[in-house]
């Protein structure tokens, strides 16, 4: 299992970048744009603008632009366009060259050729375009034709596939010069994608007269005018992430560039991310979500129309929630990047859930427990970046080409591993009654972390051996009852199969049975795995002997606990006279050192100090002056939130 801790700079809004770029070509004067997306398919918008006269230059190896306006219509009247995949550049060029006047071929990889755009070229056929759909009526590719456009009056669109039509269409119309209502058929989807469109083009200087969402009046005579400089949003769909990775993965994680004051409606995944329970606090350009209180996130039910792009992230959210969770609303999810209900209900069944897919919903239902998987990502940026979360799991998961992130996040996977952490750990190591137990106990309670008592495993297999009358010294035969160890810890109490044994664990004879099974080999083997899934965020402390040398030889922090050996058995006499069991202050030190030795002496993993181990004797310091001590080493060394 894998924590999650940090801060991200996000990159720009895909969404924003390449509306931007579009409405400073064809505004009046220079516009610099900052922090523009550098991806893949602002790369598309980028020389296609160039390919239509529009001359743009980059500030050095910045993400700064400065986009000389066209003032109008683009300059040249014949050019041949390649977009890739990028809906943001198909959709609103088609428009918009449709009222340039001139001849104009548009065409993508086979995918763009597969995302209906006959909505929108209906649309501008009512205008008096003359657009052919060159393979297929309905899809890309697209010949644009010089043409009397007949703008003035009312034009329809459907809002009910894709809201790109609706952007695409607001942002042309302003090149017809005459006032024009726009007219949705169905209900808009996506709603705050509109929203974007219409606050750009305000700031550009054109206000579009908004009755709902159902009619949208540009004005006549309305021209675009360079603002001077406009700032790019970091991308909130990319936030999502980030923020689900810190609500999954501990937290906090942080991501700077969107906040409060942001145009992009994917900021409200915070808000969906709240009702699954994670942590979330904003100001105005951050975020941050951290789990929640309980570790778990909650299940869901949701309708997530206006947020498609980061609501595909909430569908691994669903993998770490607590039951069944069902993602509504979602039909556009079928005509992007790829059929993104189909993939993603195919790909999180690989991982063990259970999905059940409708033609708007998917309902998933995490497995008990993640199985590996190799995730195919269909040429889809989120399907990658989505499924990357899944190794907060403690789940493999390879990721097949990866590098369809470049659409949107060419750094995603070094952004990511930035802030993906083991879960921490501390390890305490040290000799029989040192304080071990009762120390890692208090520092878990202080901490809210995870406990693992190993010994108390050693001990619990030196009973179940004895008890099935297996000789100490037969390694296989214990080592086979180590494997299959019906123990269960319980609210300070232990359990072998039905019977409690708390106590009976705790006897000498226990004790000295622990460490002769504890010094072979396959014993030590059959409790490895074991003790590692102890392991859970947001962290744990463990006490042994061999934690910091063999178990976790990662662990952020490592104390070697000691005290005199006269000290150790004094300590022990008072706790086995207060449990009522029988003792000897002579036999007790004896036995103790007899058992030190044997630990400190065996081939495998033995009691020693480690060098990155810290002394802490105990001798003169009590339970809460080492507790203190080691709480203090944990804040110093930030392995703690908080
Ligand atoms: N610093 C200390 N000062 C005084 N008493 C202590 C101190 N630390 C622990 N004790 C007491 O010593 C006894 C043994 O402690 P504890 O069981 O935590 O040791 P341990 O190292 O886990 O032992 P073991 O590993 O052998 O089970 C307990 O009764 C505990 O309360
Ligand atoms: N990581 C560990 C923990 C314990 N042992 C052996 O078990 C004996 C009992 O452990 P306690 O901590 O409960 O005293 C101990 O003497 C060790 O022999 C171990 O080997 N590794």
């Amino acid at each position: 299992m894998l924590g999650a801790v940090g801060t991200v700079r996000l990159p720009g809004s895909k969404s924003i970048s390449n509306r931007v770029l579009l409405l400073a070509a064809l505004a009046e004067g220079s516009t610099e744009i900052r922090d523009l997306l550098a991806s893949d398919d602002v790369e598309r918008m980028l020389e296609a603008l160039q390919a239509l006269g529009v001359r743009w230059t980059r500030k050095g190896e910045s993400l700064d632009y400065v986009v000389e306006g066209a003032g109008g219509p683009f300059p040249v009247k014949t050019a041949e366009l390649f977009l890739g995949n990028a809906g943001t550049a198909f959709r609103p060029l088609t428009a918009a060259l449709a009222l340039s006047g001139g001849d104009y071929r548009l065409s993508g990889v086979a995918r763009m050729h597969e995302r209906p755009i006959g909505d929108l070229v209906e649309a501008l056929r009512q205008l008096g375009a003359d657009i052919t759909c060159t393979l297929n009526e309905g899809f890309p590719p697209l010949h644009v034709k010089p043409a009397r456009i007949r703008a003035g009056g009312v034009v329809q669109v459907r809002g009910d596939v894709s809201s790109q039509f609706l952007t695409a269409l607001l942002m042309a119309l302003p090149l017809s010069g005459a006032q024009t209502t726009i007219e949705v058929v169905g209900e808009l989807i996506s709603k705050p994608y509109i929203a974007i469109t219409l606050e750009l083009m305000a700031r550009f200087g054109v206000r579009v007269e908004q009755q709902g969402w159902a009619r949208f009046v540009v004005p006549g005579g309305a021209r675009y005018r360079s603002p001077g400089t406009v700032f790019v949003e970091g991308d909130a769909s990319s936030a999502s992430y980030f923020l689900a990775a810190g609500a999954i993965g501990g937290g906090p994680v942080r991501v700077e560039g969107v906040g409060r004051s942001s145009i992009q409606g994917d900021v409200r995944f915070a808000e969906a991310l709240e009702q699954l329970g994670a942590r979330v606090t904003m100001g105005d350009n951050w975020i941050e979500a951290a789990a929640p209180a309980g570790g778990v996130l909650k299940a869901f039910d949701l309708d997530l129309n206006h947020i498609p792009d980061a609501a595909m992230t909430l569908a691994i959210a669903a993998l770490f929630a607590d039951g069944p969770c069902r993602l509504r609303n979602i039909a556009s999810w079928r005509v992007k990047e790829t059929d993104r209900i189909a993939a993603m209900a195919t790909e999180l069944r690989k991982l063990g859930a259970e999905v059940e897919e409708g033609a708007d919903y998917l309902c998933v239902t995490a497995p008990a427990q993640l199985q590996a998987a190799a995730i195919d990502t269909y040429d889809d940026h989120r399907m990658a970046m989505c499924f990357s979360l899944v190794s907060l799991g403690g789940c493999r998961v390879r990721i097949n080409d990866p590098k369809c992130v470049n659409k949107t996040f060419p750094g995603y996977f070094d952004a990511f591993a930035q802030l993906v952490r083991a879960v921490p750990v501390i390890a305490i190591d040290g000799p029989s009654a040192s304080g071990k137990g009762s120390v890692a106990e208090r520092v878990a309670a202080q901490l809210g972390w995870e406990v693992l008592d190993s010994g108390a495993l050693y001990r619990i297999v030196a009973l179940a051996a004895v008890r099935a009358g297996v000789a100490l010294d037969d390694e296989a035969g214990v080592a086979a009852i180590a494997a299959r160890l019906p123990a269960r810890f319980d609210a300070g109490r232990v359990w072998l199969g039905g019977d409690e044994v708390s106590t009976e664990i705790r006897s000498e004879a226990c004790s000295s049975g622990a460490s002769q099974v504890a010094a072979l080999p396959a014993v030590r083997e059959a409790l490895l795995a074991r003790q590692r899934d102890y392991r859970t965020r947001p962290g744990l402390v463990a006490d042994g002997r061999d934690m910091g040398s063999v178990v976790f030889p990662d662990a952020g922090l490592k104390i070697f606990l000691t005290a005199s050996a006269e000290a150790r058995a004094e300590r022990r006499y008072k706790q086995l006279m207060a449990k009522g069991l029988p003792a000897n202050m002579h036999d007790l030190l004896s036995d103790l050192q007899e058992r030190d030795a044997r630990d400190a002496m065996r081939a495998v993993a033995p009691l020693q100090k480690l060098p990155d181990a810290v002394l802490l004797d105990t001798t003169d310091l009590d339970i809460d002056g080492a507790v203190a001590f080691i709480v203090d080493l944990v804040r110093d060394r930030g392995l703690a939130a908080g």
